[in-house]
């Protein structure tokens, strides 16, 4: 008998924090890191970003505790922060957003790659995407995304999905005709690295278009170089009715086997 895939079996991928592993040059990452985003994000992150930002009361001078996080971050929110190794499989990543618990990478980026790093460490999961979910909306996005996630048939299914949260969650912007061009961050891979906040909104060559859930779900990504196209939403409303419209228009279920004894 397959065993059933339980949420007790999924938090076999996350872990305490081991927080006296941390040596001073993470503390120092984390500082540098922190300091040059909130300036960064004061003038061009959206308005949800910098309430959340300011809802977690998060230390300036050294990596955050996640215990401490959580205190703040689940009386806001529901949600909590838990440890991971890194990316995490696509069912294990789902089964814990599902249950508002957020994989948070435990370790942090050197100090000569501050500016950008080819795969999420904990200044990108925690500074980028844990003040968003202390935004109701976005909140409760990110966990119906993942609900959608676990439903998920095939692998074309989860390609649309995991590239919805690409141009969204990770680099997303949003029209704001207060914030300078017109465009704010609310992305986490834009939000996380000096370079791609400023290369996203006046980068050379840089595309912004329109939000459209179809063109989306059926553009490819590259994960390991600054984005060359961004698409921006007027609103967190946008990201509900995404998910609404790729529920509705999942393909249908796969025909039994109606040859099956
Ligand atoms: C679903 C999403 O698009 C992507 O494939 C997942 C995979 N696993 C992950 N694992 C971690 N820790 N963090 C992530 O953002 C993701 N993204
Ligand atoms: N490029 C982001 C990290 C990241 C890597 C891969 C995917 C998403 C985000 C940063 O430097 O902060
Ligand atoms: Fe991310």
């Amino acid at each position: 008998m397959c065993a059933s895939v339980s949420p007790s079996v999924n938090l076999q991928a996350t872990f305490e924090q081991p927080y006296a592993r941390y040596e001073a040059a993470d503390h120092r990452v984390w500082a540098t890191l922190y300091e040059r985003q909130c300036r960064l994000l004061a003038k061009h992150g959206c308005t949800a970003f910098l309430a959340g930002l300011d809802v977690l009361q998060l230390p300036a001078d050294r990596v955050p505790d996640f215990a401490a996080l959580n205190r703040a971050l689940t009386q806001a929110s529901g949600w909590q922060v838990v440890a991971v190794d890194g990316l995490i499989d696509e069912s294990v990543f789902f089964s814990l957003l599902a249950q508002r618990k957020f994989p948070v990478t435990w370790w942090l980026r050197r100090e000569d790659q501050l500016d950008y790093l080819e795969e999420p460490d904990l200044f990108h999961d925690l500074f980028g995407h844990v003040p968003l979910l202390a935004d109701p909306t976005f909140g409760d996005f990110i966990q119906r995304y993942a609900m959608l996630g676990l439903e998920a048939r095939d692998a074309d299914e989860l390609t649309r999905l995991a590239r919805l949260y690409w141009f969204t969650v990770e680099f997303g912007l949003m029209r704001s005709p207060e914030h300078e061009g017109g465009l704010a961050v609310y992305g986490a891979g834009i939000a996380s690295s000096p370079a791609e906040t400023l290369h996203s909104l006046t980068g050379a060559g840089v595309q912004h278009d329109r939000f459209d859930t179809a063109t989306i779900v059926s553009t490819a990504y590259r994960t390991d170089t600054l984005q060359m196209r961004y698409f921006v939403i007027d609103s967190f409303n946008a990201l509900f009715d995404a998910v609404e419209s790729l529920r509705a228009n999942r393909m249908p279920a796969a025909n039994v086997d109606r040859l099956a004894a």
